[in-house]
Parts: structure tokens; C-alpha cells; sequence
């Protein structure tokens, strides 16, 4: 086994595949891939669509957890990370959502150059081909689908929309997206199979001699020779998961950190790279003290209400699937296996809607606005948050960015998904299954706030390999608008969207809720307060971890710079959901895979 190469890639997970696979396409660069997960890639867990909740709360997934939530009530939620090749993108609920044109715009305009919308939008084109009516769009790898509608839902979700005066035809890949939007699933269009980096970019650049790929092995640290201009990173130190055997491995030109938002800065401190104060505490040798290492996390906190649905032809969901009812499992098996049809064969949730501040176009509606951006983002309260590192300039951007888009009538601070099922998430954020004992069906609306304003943190708690080393607190809530905003899009969710026809004409008017009317009686958000006491007792968070490593100069804050190089070092790179300075406005995956085809690009173009 050789022990050295060019290139070493810590995590075979969304990144790491791509960028594997594209450095590869050097046949004189040796590239080493390095995940401590197992290769699930022909496993029906990761393959068969809807069957991708199932590995949640498994081997293949970290099974990581908050700390105790103080404005959730001290909840510890869970959060799940894929821990297998193809990382989360293994495991992920496939949606297929592009960042906004004003989140790039954002990234670049706090100093980072070259990661505007109009300079990602060419590597997000690269990441993939979207079949829509059985026409294929773009050359891309990733293969994406945008299914047949085989129920009534999505069309009377964007009717619901329409008649709220949303539109309900945004094109979904031009940045900009507003109302109603038809997204595609990572799924290819033939074989209505997940398309993820460990099939679509991993499996044509297999068999190539110049890439090595190692599972089951977990990389401990990066070796440095500290030099006056820099530490030079000279390979990593690892284990093997099967013998526990401890060896290292060299790098000859750069280590590549792609292990994700909670394990990129985790082995950044290991390795002597992060808070001097906490790495001596640790008894780490401090190699670079940037107290940014592991600050920034960010994440959508998200409220879910599952309504008893009141039946009808069309209006069928998932839960009879889900209760195993042999019937329902029999068709749904059979429409997958013979015609690639059916419930298996797609997310069943790929009709989003993005929606503004409720009330923004009325008198009341934009006084309620001004009052709460006054009281909680004046110019006064532009300090940081108790207990995160960050800086003055930081929180200014994000200020600015998180106003822009509250104050814009087609700008979205709620991100609205549906599911037609059952899908409670209990106090921790694991989902409760569908009760046994009762036939009744659900349709599920979740809404995420797009741009919070609270950031928390990840750090290494000990050096030894204990899966809960880490001390992961996202400080869901710490800004107090968060709070106001997301209470609003409550009140919206639940009394305007599920009151409006057609979608209110399909959900029974008694029907039962997760959570349960007896505790959220209906109508409860029409007082502002009782909203508030939802989002507090009820919210969870959605898996959309970001900025532990951010991009951005090292005096506002910055882990990388622009060419995703860590700062102090001469020779090791992030390429990962950690960089992203601030949260995309939905889902993280399309953003991650276009990172990594602009690191690609940056890093060949260095060769
Ligand atoms: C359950 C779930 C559902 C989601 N649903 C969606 C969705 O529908 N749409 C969407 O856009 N986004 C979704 N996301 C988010 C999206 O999947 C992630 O943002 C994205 O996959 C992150 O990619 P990454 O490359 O940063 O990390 P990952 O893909 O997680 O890769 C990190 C890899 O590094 C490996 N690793 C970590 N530490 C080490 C070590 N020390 N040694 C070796 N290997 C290591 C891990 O095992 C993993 O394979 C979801 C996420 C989850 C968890």
C-alpha cells in the first residue's frame, strides 16, 4: 500500500467524492481518499428514495446531539451526519434546492471575490443534468428528476399558494426564488435510484490506478512542520476502525479537509489549529491560533404541524406505507420494481414554497415588521450574541443581509415544505413513528426560517476518540428575531395556509395533529404569544449544518479564505458545508457540490 500521495481527502462524504473524482482526472496526481464510513453504495437503505429515513439512528449515521437548547426549554435535539461514502448526501432527504442569487451575492460581498451568483451559477450547472416530462436539461453529473405527480397534493399546494396571491411557475434555478416552486429529486430519472457523489461522481473514476480509496478508516489528525511562513501540513495520522491500528500517511502537496461541518473543525483542533485557549486546555500544541475554528455554525430551526388529512381519490398518502400495511407495501413495491413508479420512487416533498414575511404588503403587516427589526436589530443591538465569537464586521453583513431580505416583498424568511404523511418530530427532533393502532392519514407542513440570525458553535470537548467528543450548540433562538419571525410563519402556517382551500378542504376539519390539539388547541397561533410558546416547546432543527470553517478574511472571522485555504497553514484546504459564511436560504446540498466543483477547479488550476 503506498504511503504517500499528492492529495489527501479526509471524508469520502458529498465534497470529498467530487473532488476526488475531479482531481483524479490528473492521471499523474495520486489522490487519496481517506472515510471512516463503509461503502453502503449498493445498499436498497441509500438506493430506494423513500426508504431514506431508515438509516437515521444507525452505524452509518455519527448520531451526534446538541447540547441542552436553552431557548427550546433545554431540549437536546439530535442530529443526524451521514457516516458512511458519500457522507450525508448518502443518507439526505434528496431535494435539489439551489442557493438564492442574494446568498452568494452575500458571501462575496463580505470579502470573498469569485462567489457571487454569477460566478457559482456556472459550477452549480456543472453539478447536474435535470430530466423533467422525460427531457433531459443540462450536461451535468449529478442525475436529477422532476417527478410525475401521481397525487392531487402538490397541485392543490400550489392552487393554496395561488389563491394567497404567491406565484406557483418560478423557474427554480434562476436564484431567485418566490412563492410556490417545483424542485427536482437527486434521482435518476431511469433507474429512480438515489444520484449522489458515490454513484454519479465516484463510479466512473473507480477503477482509475492514480485513486485510492480507503473505508473504514478515520483520520485522527494532520501532521504539521511548523515553518516561519506557515505550517506546512506533511500527511495525516489515522485509524483503522477494524484492527484499531494507528498509522500515517504523507501528503506531497495538500491535505483536504472534507469531513463535514461538525468533523472538519473537530480535526482542525486536533491537529493544533483552532482556539489556543481550548487547545492547551487539551494539552493540543497549538499550530495556529484562530479562534474562529468551530464558531459561525448556523442551521434552519424548523416547526412542523401534521394535519389528519379528510381523505378523498388523489389525496392518498404515504402512511399506510408506513403502518406496513401489506396492501399498500404490496402495490408501492410493485409500481416501484416494475414500472420505477409510485411513492418509492421519489421524495414525495419536492413542491417548496418560499415565502415573505407574513403580512408584508399591509399597512399592519410592515408596522409589525419595522417595530421588531427596530427592537432587535437597531443599530444599538449590533453586538454580538452572549457566547459566540465573532466580529463587529460579521455581525453587520449578517445584519444587513437578514434585513434585506425580511424587508423585500418577494424576499423569503420562510421556507415551506410539504409531505404527505405522518412526520412528527417529537421533543429530541427524531421522528416519532405513525401511531399503530389507528388508520387515519396526514399531510405534514414544515417551515424553516430561512436566514437566522443566532450562531452557535462545535468544539472538541477531549482528544481521545469518544463518539461524543463533541460539544455541538447551535444556539437555536439566542437572536431574539429569530424567534419573532419564525412565530409569525406560524401563525401563517396555521392560520392562513391550512385554512385556505383547496388545501383546507382536503385536511379534516376535527381531525387529530402532531402535535396534539390537546396540548396546541386549532387556531392556537392566532395569539402572537401561544406562536411563540409553538416555535419555543416544539422546534427542531433541519440538517442543514453550515460555517464552522467559514470563508471569509481572517480579520471578520474567517477559518478559510477564497481559495478555501486555512488561514496559518501553507497547504491545507476545507471543502465542505463548513465553509458557507452564511446559511443558504433552504437546503445545503446543491451548494455543497458546486463548492466542490469550484475547489476542483482552483485546485487544478494551481497544478
Ligand atoms: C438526514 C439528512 C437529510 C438531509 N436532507 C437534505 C436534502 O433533502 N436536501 C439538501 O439539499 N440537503 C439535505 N441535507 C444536508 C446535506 O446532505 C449536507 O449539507 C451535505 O451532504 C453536507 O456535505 P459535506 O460534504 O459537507 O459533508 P458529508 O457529506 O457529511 O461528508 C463528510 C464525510 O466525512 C466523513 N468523516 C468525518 N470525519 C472523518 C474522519 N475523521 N476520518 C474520515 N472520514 C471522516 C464522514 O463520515 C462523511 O462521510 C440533509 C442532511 C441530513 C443529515
Amino acid at each position: 500500500m503506498a504511503s504517500e500521495f499528492d492529495f489527501i481527502i479526509v471524508g469520502g462524504g458529498t465534497a470529498g467524492l467530487v473532488l476526488a473524482a475531479r482531481l483524479s482526472e490528473k492521471p499523474n496526481v495520486q489522490v487519496l481518499v481517506v472515510e471512516v464510513g463503509e461503502d453502503l453504495t449498493a445498499d436498497p437503505r441509500v438506493n430506494v428514495p423513500a426508504m431514506w429515513p431508515q438509516l437515521q439512528g444507525t452505524d452509518t449515521d455519527w448520531q451526534l446531539k446538541t447540547v441542552p437548547q436553552k431557548s427550546l426549554g433545554g431540549r437536546e435535539l439530535v442530529v443526524p451526519q451521514g457516516r458512511l461514502l458519500g457522507g450525508s448526501g448518502a443518507l439526505n432527504g434528496m431535494n435539489f434546492v439551489l442557493p438564492a442569487k442574494e446568498d452568494l451575492d452575500s458571501w462575496a460581498a463580505l470579502g470573498n471575490p469569485g462567489w457571487d451568483w454569477e460566478s457559482f451559477a456556472k459550477y452549480l450547472k456543472k453539478t447536474h443534468t435535470v430530466t423533467a416530462g422525460g427531457k433531459a436539461q443540462n450536461d451535468g453529473v449529478l442525475q436529477l428528476n422532476i417527478p410525475e405527480e401521481e397525487t392531487k397534493w402538490p397541485q392543490a399546494w400550489r392552487d393554496t399558494f395561488a389563491g394567497l396571491g404567491f406565484p406557483t411557475d418560478n423557474d427554480p434555478f434562476t436564484g431567485e426564488p418566490h412563492g410556490a416552486v417545483t424542485y427536482p429529486d437527486a434521482i435518476d430519472p431511469v433507474s429512480k435510484t438515489r444520484s449522489f457523489s458515490g454513484n454519479a461522481y465516484l463510479t466512473p473514476a473507480r477503477t482509475r490506478p492514480n485513486l485510492v480509496l480507503w473505508t473504514g478508516v478515520s483520520v485522527d489528525k494532520i501532521l504539521f512542520d511548523k515553518t516561519p511562513d506557515g505550517a506546512v501540513a506533511t500527511g495525516v495520522q489515522y485509524t483503522s476502525t477494524k484492527d484499531g491500528k494507528t498509522q500515517t500517511v504523507s501528503a506531497r502537496k495538500e491535505v483536504i479537509l472534507c469531513a463535514g461541518t461538525f468533523h472538519s473543525p473537530a480535526i482542525l483542533e486536533l491537529s493544533g489549529v483552532g482556539d489556543a485557549e481550548l487547545l492547551q486546555k487539551l494539552g493540543i500544541d497549538v499550530v495556529v491560533d484562530n479562534p474562529f475554528v468551530g464558531e459561525n455554525l448556523q442551521n434552519h430551526p424548523m416547526c412542523v404541524i401534521s394535519f389528519e388529512t379528510a381523505g378523498g381519490e388523489g389525496f392518498e398518502t404515504i402512511d399506510p406505507i408506513a403502518r406496513q400495511d401489506p396492501a399498500a407495501l404490496g402495490a408501492a413495491m410493485e409500481a416501484y420494481t416494475t414500472k420505477q413508479r409510485g411513492p418509492f420512487s421519489k421524495t414525495n416533498s419536492n413542491v417548496m414554497a418560499h415565502i415573505p414575511f407574513p403580512d408584508i404588503n399591509s399597512a399592519s403587516g410592515k408596522k409589525d415588521l419595522d417595530q421588531i427589526l427596530e427592537k432587535h436589530l437597531s443599530a444599538a443591538t449590533t453586538t454580538d450574541l452572549p457566547g459566540s465569537k465573532t466580529t463587529a464586521e460579521y455581525v453587520q453583513a449578517h445584519e444587513s443581509l437578514v434585513r434585506s431580505v425580511l424587508t423585500s416583498p418577494t424576499g423569503a424568511s420562510g421556507y415551506y415544505v410539504h409531505f404527505p404523511g405522518w412526520a412528527y418530530y417529537g421533543r429530541t427532533g427524531r421522528l416519532v413513528p405513525i401511531p399503530l393502532d389507528s388508520s387515519e392519514t396526514y399531510f405534514t407542513i414544515a417551515v424553516l426560517l430561512t436566514h437566522p440570525l443566532s450562531r452557535g458553535s462545535s468544539h472538541i470537548t477531549t482528544t481521545t476518540q469518544l463518539p461524543d467528543r463533541l460539544a455541538i450548540d447551535p444556539k437555536y433562538l439566542s437572536h431574539p428575531l429569530d424567534l419573532e419571525i419564525l412565530a409569525r410563519h406560524i401563525q401563517f402556517l396555521e392560520s392562513t395556509l391550512a385554512t385556505s382551500p383547496p388545501l383546507a378542504l382536503r385536511l379534516a376539519p376535527d381531525g387529530k395533529r402532531a402535535p396534539p390539539t390537546s396540548s396546541w388547541p386549532r387556531g392556537f397561533s392566532a395569539d402572537l404569544e401561544q406562536a411563540r410558546r409553538f416555535v419555543r416547546e416544539t422546534a427542531v432543527g433541519a440538517m442543514h449544518y453550515t460555517g464552522t470553517c467559514s470563508m471569509m478574511p481572517r480579520e471578520k472571522g474567517g477559518v478559510v479564505d477564497t481559495q478555501l485555504r486555512v488561514y496559518g497553514t501553507k497547504n491545507v484546504r476545507v471543502v465542505d458545508a463548513s465553509v458557507m459564511p452564511f446559511t443558504t436560504r433552504a437546503n445545503t446540498m446543491a451548494a455543497v457540490y458546486a463548492i466542490a466543483e469550484k475547489a476542483a477547479d482552483i485546485i487544478k488550476a494551481g497544478l
